[in-house]
């Protein structure tokens, strides 16, 4: 059977957590949101039985033939991490740090192609606009925008993916993906990455959607200082075994917080919002430190934007990676720009942008062109490519397409969601 649907687009954001981190180990509440920043994955079909995942941001390009793939049901399988001495013996997975991604792919072809006509194959391109690694949630965006590229392609989604049933598919299949990288992952990542907005998350109970009144604007700053989600969990542990009534009196302030940061959302007043939410960052970052897993590069994240008016917390779990400044709206933006241009100077990376933003959007039309044109036009204006019907080595009829997705600017591709 040929292949007759034409290139599509879906893009899924990453996660900040504002509020409650750590503390949701032990069963408290936190409140995350999604950010600005999304992975995009263009799918393109191809009329062999080939698959071919293109990885452009961590140079990975591979491809397999369809019929090497195992077939699975996903009840087959006791957890989804099995997947990788499943399929070693079938195909080659390269080791590095691509291969998690490949094998995550893998599975997710396997299951949801279980029952699938694999005569005819396709590529997906991903490309992020999230640093991979640094706690917000890139794992999760690329794992939601391969589930639905897939839930897509199998006829299983409605329309552009936005009913309730087709939300709760992506985020089961996503969640699912998480779990071949991570093993045991809370669920909150996927969630906001699927649903978008904030959402109150906490282990055990349905997560809610809290209907913001208004997108928060905030930096991200990335200091860069590479940290261990599963160490610093552990030093927490370690400190509430030897002092378990008054670290539980944290967690228990946490909580608070994150309660009442949840029920903030929604307020009409969005200027009292900011004003709370400030003073919540200040104390939730100050219980954390106490915690011990602050970090002197976050303790300069909260000095510089402290000095301009602007309050700063660790996101994740701490010891480096990401710290959340809140930009108050009346905030000149001279005093952003001047905070921006220090962090800078200090090595981090900063990426100004709006937390509670959509989740995982399917694009069909894009600007009433097809993705083909788009790109086409988009990669006029900034460089030369060969024509898009040109077939390469891989046999992809889309070449020209799909190399323009990975070397576009960031920008024009993510003018392809809007
Ligand atoms: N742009 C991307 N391209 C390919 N794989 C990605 C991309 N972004 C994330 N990943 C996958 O997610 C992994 C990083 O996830 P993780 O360690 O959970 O950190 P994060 O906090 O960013 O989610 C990568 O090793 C890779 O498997
Ligand atoms: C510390 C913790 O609360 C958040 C860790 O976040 P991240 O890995 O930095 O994105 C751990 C968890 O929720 O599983
Ligand atoms: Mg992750």
């Amino acid at each position: 059977m040929r292949n007759s649907w034409s290139p599509f687009v879906v893009s899924a954001p990453g996660k900040v957590i504002l509020f409650g981190e750590h503390a949701v180990v032990y069963g408290k509440t936190a409140v995350a949101g999604s950010l600005n920043l999304r992975a995009y994955a263009l799918v393109t079909p191809r009329d062999d039985a080939t698959v071919r995942l293109v990885l452009p941001d961590i140079d990975i390009d591979v491809h397999f033939s369809t019929h090497t793939l195992p077939q699975i049901r996903k009840e087959d399988l006791e957890h989804p991490a099995e997947i990788e001495s499943l399929v070693t013996e079938a195909i080659t997975v390269p080791v590095g740090p691509g291969r998690t991604a490949i094998l995550t792919f893998v599975y997710l072809y396997a299951c949801l192609f279980c029952s699938e006509d694999r005569t005819s194959g396709f590529t997906i391109t991903v490309r992020s606009l999230l640093p991979v690694g640094a706690g917000l949630g890139s794992s999760a965006a690329f794992n939601v925008a391969l589930s639905a590229a897939m839930l897509k392609l199998t006829g299983q989604l409605s329309d552009e993916g936005s009913s309730a049933g087709d939300k709760q598919l992506i985020n089961d299949w996503a969640f699912r993906g998480e779990q071949v990288a991570h093993g045991t992952p809370s669920g909150i990542d996927n969630a906001v990455a699927t649903y978008g907005g904030f959402v109150r998350y906490r282990k055990g109970e349905e997560q809610t959607d809290l209907q913001s009144t208004q997108a928060l604007r905030v930096l991200i700053t990335n200091t860069k200082v590479p940290k261990s989600t599963k160490a610093l969990v552990a030093s927490v542990r370690v400190l509430r075994d030897r002092h378990s009534p008054i670290i539980d009196g944290i967690m228990d302030a946490i909580h608070s917080i994150s309660t009442k940061a949840a029920n903030l959302f929604g307020g009409p007043d969005a200027g009292d919002l900011e004003v709370q939410l400030q003073d919540m960052i200040r104390i939730n970052h100050g219980l954390l430190a106490t915690l011990g897993v602050s970090h002197p590069a976050l303790e300069r994240v909260r000095d510089i934007t402290g000095t301009r008016g602007m309050a700063s917390k660790l996101t994740g779990a701490g010891g480096g990676g990401c710290a959340l400044t809140l930009i108050p709206n009346g905030l000149p933006s001279a005093e952003v720009d001047a905070a921006g241009k220090e962090l800078a100077e200090e090595g981090f990376q900063c990426y100004e942008t709006n937390v509670g933003g959509p989740g995982v959007l399917v694009r069909l039309e894009v600007k009433a062109l097809s993705v083909e044109l788009f790109v086409r036009n988009a990669l006029d204006r900034h460089m030369s490519l060969a024509p898009s019907g040109h077939r390469d080595e891989t046999g992809d009829q889309y070449s020209g397409v799909i190399s323009a997705f990975t070397i576009l600017p960031p920008d024009a591709i993510s003018e392809l969601s809007q």
